[in-house]
Parts: structure tokens; C-alpha cells; sequence
């Protein structure tokens, strides 16, 4: 059996929840999977980083950034000047790239990746903006590498959104698609319903791990405009960026407005939609008061949802019930097994 050594790039909420997955899975990859790993290192932005090539105490480094300290105490081997040296000096196969996104640029998780495939490693991301901003260029050298560039959980968490597309459906052809992908935003809307005051959903989001680090994102549009991007450029072969996407957040949805929606017996939901027209695509991200004959009607909490237009199969829907940092640590070890197995 095989000793993979992983590295985390990002450790937050789903960092921690992957180890802890990981943890739980730890027999089944065993057995089933012919595999063991080990955490052999752990960067952050604010809280250090800690390499030890023996294996890190996971449980005692979440503990640590669960009392806010720092994690430097771990380390055990030379001088780390930044996370790239933390990279190279890991030696590790394969790395786990989850700092925050960068919707103009993809950067610094561009480069983390970048490095990560440049000495050896799988390299696996929930983070969106590498997906929109180096898609070819990663996948490319990631092929060069003989490894794997996987991002399964940029959209829809650990529903298999892109896997989708990369096998069960051949000849196919995606014409465009419409949905719910912001989940905190739908949480948003649905605690306004329920007569919350908008800083009280904010904060509840926050305490559930599901907001971006920075939840200016989710409530403008942004987290969902970049996952359009990510689905337009991966599964419909048309590289389109975040601010290519027409957008518009919920910042200006007002709990009266909310209310006149209600008592019209319709919700608004923040609608992602994307089209083909030749050979570009018209792409947008809006609130819309959405009627009960509409699918997304009754997409609730941080549920999400998208059809796809396709020329064979008319209507094709994939609904992910209530997600959260443990769903989307389900496609980065989805995406583990896939790449060590090479499938
Ligand atoms: N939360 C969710 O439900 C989902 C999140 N994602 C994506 O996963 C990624 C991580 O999200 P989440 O865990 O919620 O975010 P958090 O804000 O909880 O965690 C971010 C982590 O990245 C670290 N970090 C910050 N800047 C850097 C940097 N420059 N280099 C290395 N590490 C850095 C932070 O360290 P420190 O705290 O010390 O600053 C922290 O450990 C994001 O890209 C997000 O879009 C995707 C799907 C779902
Ligand atoms: N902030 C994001 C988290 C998952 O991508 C969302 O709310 O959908």
C-alpha cells in the first residue's frame, strides 16, 4: 500500500473539514483504495505554517486556529521563508489549495498551483478563480506533469458538476444553463423571509462556514458570477471571466420587496444563467422573483441547483441538498481518489 504525503495550502473552514473527512475515511481508503496518507504540512495566511515530513498533530494544529494562535510551533525542519518555499520543501504528492478566491485574478492560488504541478504534486482546489483565470494553462502542465489539476468543488460543492461532463455524457452537446449556485445568498433570502434583519443572516451564514472570506462576494454576485465563468469555460469550451458575466448582487433586495414577492406567492432567488450564441456566450447573474412552477421556487437554505439545456436530454437538473464545508471536503476527496486511481 501507498503513502501519499498532502500538503494544505488554506486551512479554514474547508481545510479543517477535509482532514477531518479524511480522517474518517482513513480505513475505507485503505482498504478499498489501496492507499494511506499523511499531513505532512499546513499553510495559512495570517496563523504561519508548519511542515514535519513524519506527519502533523491535525487535531492539535485545528485546535490551535480554533484559539486563534499560531501554528508556527508545529514546524519541524528549516527555515520557511514563504509558501512556496513551503511547497518545494514539503516534497509532498499531493497538495490541497483552499485560500481565498481571487475573482480578477485566480491569484496567489494560481501560483500555488502552478508550483505545486511544477514539483510533482496532484494538485486539487475548491478555489474558483484558478479554474477561470489558468484553466488550460494548469490542466496543460498538469498533463505535462503526468499529475492532475482537479477543482470538482469550485461549483456545486461535491455534487459531480464537472466530472459530469468529463465522461458519463459523450457527444453531448450544452447549449447553456440556469440555476441557483450562490448558496449563501439563497440562505440570505430565505432568512429575510423569515423576517431576519439582513446583518443577522450575514452573520448566520458566517457562523455555518459558508460565505466566502470575504461575504461582500456572495452578496454581489461575485462567487456566482466567477462559478458561471468556471462552468462556461470547463464544460462549455468558452473561456469567460467573472466580470464578462453580466452581474448583480442582493444588496439592494429590501426586506419590503421580499415581503410584496411573498405575498404574490413568489420568492427571489439570485439566478445564474448562461447561453450559447455561436461561438460566445451571453452570461448573467441577477435577482429574479421566481414563481412556484419554477424549479428554483423551492430551492431552500443553502441548497443549489442547475439545468442544463442540452441538445439530447431535455432538461437535466442536478439539486445539492443544504451544502456546507463538509460537502465541498466531499468533492476534494472525491477528486483525491480520482486522481490517484487516474480516472
Ligand atoms: N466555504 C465553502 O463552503 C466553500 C468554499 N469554497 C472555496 O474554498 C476556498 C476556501 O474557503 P474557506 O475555507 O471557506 O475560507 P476561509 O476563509 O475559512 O479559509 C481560508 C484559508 O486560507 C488561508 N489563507 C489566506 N490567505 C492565504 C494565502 N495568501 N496563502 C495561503 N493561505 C491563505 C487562511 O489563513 P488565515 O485564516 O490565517 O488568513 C485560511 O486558512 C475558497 O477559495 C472558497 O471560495 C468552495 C466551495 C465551498
Ligand atoms: N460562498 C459560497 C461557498 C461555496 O462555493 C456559496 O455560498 O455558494
Amino acid at each position: 500500500m501507498s503513502t501519499l504525503s498532502i500538503i494544505f495550502v488554506g486551512f479554514g473552514n474547508v481545510g479543517k473539514a477535509l482532514a477531518q473527512l479524511l480522517d474518517r475515511k482513513k480505513q475505507l481508503l485503505e482498504e478499498q483504495y489501496d492507499f494511506t496518507y499523511r499531513i505532512v504540512g499546513i499553510s495559512t495566511g495570517r496563523h504561519g505554517m508548519a511542515l514535519n515530513l513524519m506527519g502533523l498533530p491535525v487535531d492539535e494544529v485545528i485546535e490551535t486556529l480554533k484559539n486563534g494562535g499560531s501554528i508556527t510551533r508545529f514546524h519541524n525542519g528549516p527555515e520557511i521563508r514563504d509558501t512556496y518555499d513551503f511547497i518545494r520543501l514539503s516534497g509532498a504528492d499531493v497538495m490541497f489549495e483552499n485560500s481565498p478566491v481571487n475573482y480578477q485574478t485566480g491569484q496567489p492560488a494560481v501560483d500555488h498551483l502552478r508550483t505545486g504541478l511544477e514539483f510533482g504534486m496532484h494538485v486539487i482546489t475548491a478555489n474558483k478563480g484558478p479554474v477561470v483565470h489558468a484553466y488550460k494553462e494548469l490542466t496543460d502542465l498538469a498533463a505535462r506533469q503526468g499529475k492532475r489539476f482537479m477543482f470538482e468543488s469550485a461549483v456545486m460543492d461535491g455534487a459531480p458538476i464537472f466530472s459530469l461532463f468529463r465522461a458519463p455524457l459523450p457527444a453531448i452537446e450544452l447549449r447553456g444553463f440556469t440555476g441557483i449556485l450562490n448558496s449563501c445568498t439563497n440562505l440570505l433570502l430565505g432568512l429575510m423571509e423569515e423576517e431576519k434583519t439582513f446583518d443577522e443572516a450575514v452573520n448566520y451564514a458566517q457562523s455555518i462556514g459558508i460565505t466566502e472570506t470575504d461575504p461582500s462576494g456572495d452578496i454581489d454576485g461575485w462567487d456566482a458570477a466567477v462559478k458561471v465563468a468556471a462552468l462556461s469555460t470547463v464544460v462549455m469550451g468558452i473561456p469567460l471571466k467573472p466580470d464578462q458575466v453580466e452581474r448583480e448582487g442582493i444588496r439592494n433586495i429590501t426586506p419590503q420587496m421580499i415581503q410584496e414577492a411573498r405575498a404574490a406567492g413568489e420568492r427571489w432567488k439570485l439566478v445564474c444563467s448562461a447561453r450559447r450564441c455561436g461561438d460566445s456566450i451571453e452570461a448573467s447573474v441577477k435577482p429574479q422573483r421566481v414563481r412556484p412552477t419554477s424549479p428554483m421556487f423551492s430551492i431552500n437554505g443553502t441548497s443549489s441547483f442547475v439545468q442544463f439545456e442540452t441538445d439530447v436530454l431535455p432538461g437535466l437538473g442536478i439539486l445539492e441538498g443544504d451544502p456546507s464545508p463538509d460537502t465541498t471536503a466531499y468533492g476534494l476527496l472525491a477528486d483525491l481518489i480520482n486522481a490517484v486511481r487516474g480516472s
